[in-house]
Order: C-alpha cells, then sequence, then structure tokens
C-alpha cells in the first residue's frame, strides 16, 4: 500500500496557556518517541470526538480539568508505519494542580523559549504557528 493510503491516525492534544506560557511535556521511556517533548494528549477512541477526546486525556494525563478557547491548524505527519493526523487545542486550567501521570517531565515555555525543547516531528508546524498567532492568543 503506498504511504497516500494510510488513514490517519487522529491524536488530540492541548496546548494549555497560563502566564503567557505553554506547556510542553516529555514522553517516556517505554512509549514510542521517548525523549521527545509533545502538548499532551492520545488517540481519538471510537465513538468520541477530538474535542472529548482531548477533555479526556488531559485528565488521565495531568489530572486538569480544561476548556477549549480555540482550534489550531492540524499537522499531518508520517512517522515509519503510521500516520499521525495531530488536531491541536488552546486551552486553558479550569482546575486542579499538574500531576504527571504519563510523562517524565513538563515544562512552561514563553514565546522566545518555544523551540528549546526537541518537539516531536509532527509537533513542529503547531509550534509554528503558536509562535506567529502568539499575541492573538494571550492578549484576548
Ligand atoms: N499526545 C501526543 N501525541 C503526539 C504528539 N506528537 C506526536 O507526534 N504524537 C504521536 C505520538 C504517538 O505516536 C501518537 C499518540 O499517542 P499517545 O501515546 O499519546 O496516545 P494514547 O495515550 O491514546 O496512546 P496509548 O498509549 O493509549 O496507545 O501521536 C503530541 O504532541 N501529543
Amino acid at each position: 500500500m503506498s504511504s497516500e493510503n494510510i488513514t490517519p491516525l487522529a491524536v488530540s492534544c492541548a496546548l494549555i496557556v497560563q502566564n503567557q506560557q505553554v506547556l510542553a511535556v516529555k514522553r517516556s521511556v517505554g512509549m514510542d518517541l521517548a525523549g521527545y517533548w509533545e502538548f499532551p494528549g492520545g488517540k481519538v477512541e471510537t465513538g468520541e470526538n477530538p474535542e472529548q477526546c482531548l477533555i479526556r486525556e488531559i485528565k488521565e494525563e495531568l489530572d486538569l480539568i480544561v476548556e477549549l478557547i480555540s482550534d489550531l491548524t492540524p499537522s499531518v505527519f508520517d512517522y515509519p508505519g503510521k500516520r499521525i493526523q495531530l488536531i491541536p487545542f488552546l486551552v486553558r486550567i479550569k482546575s486542579g494542580e499538574i500531576l504527571l501521570k504519563e510523562h517524565e517531565g513538563a515544562v512552561w515555555l514563553g514565546e522566545n523559549e518555544l523551540f528549546e525543547v526537541n518537539w516531536a516531528p509532527a509537533d513542529i508546524p503547531i509550534v509554528r504557528e503558536l509562535k506567529l498567532r502568539w499575541s492573538e492568543f494571550f492578549t484576548n
């Protein structure tokens, strides 16, 4: 089968913003893409939409309740053997304290620190869009 025919795996992810910063989390040993930084989230399951997936994953991974502020442009990326469609949402924390249940690290990044971590390749276009639209997101 040619790569054009691979059905993308939909993955929702959260750009959690607070105090002019966004949260990045580090994938743990044992996960695929271990050691890369990403936005928390996960695969959209049967019967849920990307927004519902996001709320569920952020509760599961970080023990946070978040609310959606806006969406960004999905990023399609081909990893060996799989195509990911990463669906990003800008969110804010509604309640809870961050508890890392699956990741091995977390860091808050300001506008000029966005590229200081080693992002999973699929995240790069999203980080670029965040940087371009930074003032729009942080002045509202
Ligand atoms: N969650 C998340 N996954 C990402 C990002 N960037 C990126 O390439 N991925 C990839 C890594 C994985 O191959 C896939 C999502 O897998 P996952 O392991 O987070 O999803 P999940 O929690 O539903 O998975 P599972 O362990 O239950 O199978 O997407 C990102 O920013 N966030």
